[in-house]
C-alpha cells in the first residue's frame, strides 16, 4: 500500500513510519522537521521504501505531491502540539491544525486517497470529564485552544468524508510515552523522568503527586494507527488508552526502580493547569478494530529507559525526537 505520514519524523510518526516500512508499505513522509528528528527516520531511509519531504503542511505543494504520489492512505499526525503555546498564540494552533488539516484533506481528495487516518487527542478534548475512564459517548469539552482545533480537525475530515467520499478514522491517545519522546519538551514526563534520572539530574513532583494519567506505549499507538486504516471505524474516533490511572508518585518510582537511582524527587507547588485525574475507555477500538493495548507500564518504561540508556553511550547529542511532528501532543 502507498501511505503518506505527516509529522513522520517524530517520535510516535517515526515509529509508525518504521512498522508500515517492516509491513511492505511504500511510504511518503512529509515533515518540516521544526520538532522531528532525520535520526529518528534513519534506518527507513536507508531503505527504497521511504521517502522524505521537509515541507510544511500548509505548503502549497502539498498538492502536487499527493497527485505524484497517489498515496491510498494518508496518516495525519503534524500538528502544533504545545498545549500552553495554544493558549499564548491560538491563531498560530489554529493555522497549524485547522488549516492545516484541511490543506492535508483537500490534497488527499484531489489524490483520491482512499482514508485519512488523523491524530487527535483523547488525552485533551473531554476536559475534566466527570466519569472516568472517559469512552467516546462523553461530550467534548475543550479547555485550550489545542483542544478546539483537534475537535475542529475531526469535524472537517468528517465533513469531507460526507461531502467527496474520502474516509477517515481519528485515533484519541491518552498519555503516550516510549522511545525517542523529547525529554526536552514541556510534557512527556516519562522521558523527562528517565533522561533526569540517567543523567543524575532533578526530578520535579508538583502539588501531592497524585495526579493520575493513562500511560500507553508507543508501538500500541501505532498498531492502533494501523488497525484504523482498514474499512473499519469509518468517521469514528477512538479513544486509544489502557483505561488504568497511574499517579505521578508511582510513576516516579516505577522510573526510579527501572533506572536504578533512588534520587528522592524535588517537590514543588501544584501547577495551574495540570488535569488532576486522566484515564481513557478503548472499548470502542477493542470492538471494532481488535485493539488491546499490549505493552504493560513496566515493560513500556523499561524499553524506554533502555533507549536513553543507550543514546548516552552511543551519542552526545542528549535530545532525541520530539512528540509527533512538525510539531503532537496528544
Ligand atoms: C492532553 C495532555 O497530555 C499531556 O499533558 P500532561 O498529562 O500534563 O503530560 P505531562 O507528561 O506533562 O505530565 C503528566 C503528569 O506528570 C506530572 N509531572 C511530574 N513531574 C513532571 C515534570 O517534571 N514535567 C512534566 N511535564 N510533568 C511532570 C504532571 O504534573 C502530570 O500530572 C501532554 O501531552 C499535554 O501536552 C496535553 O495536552
Amino acid at each position: 500500500m502507498r501511505t503518506a505520514v505527516t509529522g513522520g519524523a517524530g517520535f510516535i510518526g517515526s515509529t509508525l513510519v518504521d512498522r508500515l516500512r517492516k509491513d511492505g508499505h511504500q511510504v511518503l513522509v512529509i515533515d518540516d522537521l521544526s520538532r522531528g528528528r532525520v535520526d529518528n527516520l534513519d534506518a527507513a531511509l536507508a531503505t527504497a521504501d521511504v521517502d522524505l519531504e521537509v515541507l510544511d503542511i500548509r505548503d502549497d505543494k502539498i498538492g502536487p505531491l499527493f497527485e505524484t504520489f497517489a498515496p491510498e492512505v494518508v496518516f495525519h499526525l503534524a500538528a502544533q502540539i504545545d498545549v500552553r503555546n495554544s493558549v499564548a498564540d491560538p491563531i498560530n494552533d489554529a493555522d497549524a491544525n485547522i488549516l492545516g488539516t484541511v490543506k492535508i484533506g483537500s490534497a488527499a481528495i484531489a489524490a483520491q486517497a482512499r482514508k485519512i487516518v488523523f491524530m487527535s487527542s483523547g488525552g485533551s478534548i473531554y476536559g475534566s470529564p466527570e466519569h472516568l475512564p472517559v469512552s467516546e459517548h462523553a461530550p467534548v469539552n475543550p479547555l485550550s485552544p489545542y483542544a478546539c482545533s483537534k475537535i475542529s480537525a475531526e469535524n472537517y475530515l468528517n465533513c469531507f468524508r460526507q461531502l467527496h467520499g474520502l474516509d477517515c478514522s481519528h485515533i484519541a491517545p491518552a498519555n503516550v510515552y516510549g522511545p525517542r519522546q523529547d525529554p526536552h519538551g514541556e510534557a512527556g514526563v516519562v522521558a523527562i523522568f528517565a533522561r533526569e534520572m540517567l543523567s543524575g539530574g532533578n526530578t520535579f513532583l508538583f502539588g501531592d503527586g497524585g495526579n493520575t494519567r493513562d500511560y500507553v506505549f508507543v508501538e500500541d499507538v501505532v498498531t492502533a494507527l494501523i488497525a484504523a486504516s482498514g474499512t473499519a471505524g469509518s468517521g469514528q474516533r477512538f479513544n486509544i488508552g489502557t483505561g488504568v490511572e497511574t499517579s505521578d508518585r508511582e510513576l516516579h518510582a516505577l522510573l526510579a526502580h527501572a533506572t536504578g537511582v533512588a534520587a528522592e524527587p524535588t517537590w514543588m507547588p501544584a501547577r495551574l493547569g495540570d488535569v488532576r485525574r486522566s484515564a481513557l475507555d478503548a472499548a470502542l477500538a477493542r470492538t471494532e478494530l481488535g485493539w488491546t493495548p499490549l505493552t504493560s507500564l513496566s515493560e513500556g518504561i523499561a524499553r524506554t529507559v533502555d533507549f536513553f540508556r543507550k543514546l548516552d553511550t552511543t551519542s552526545s547529542d542528549t535530545a532525541p525526537s520530539s512528540d509527533t511532528a512538525p510539531s503532537t501532543l496528544v
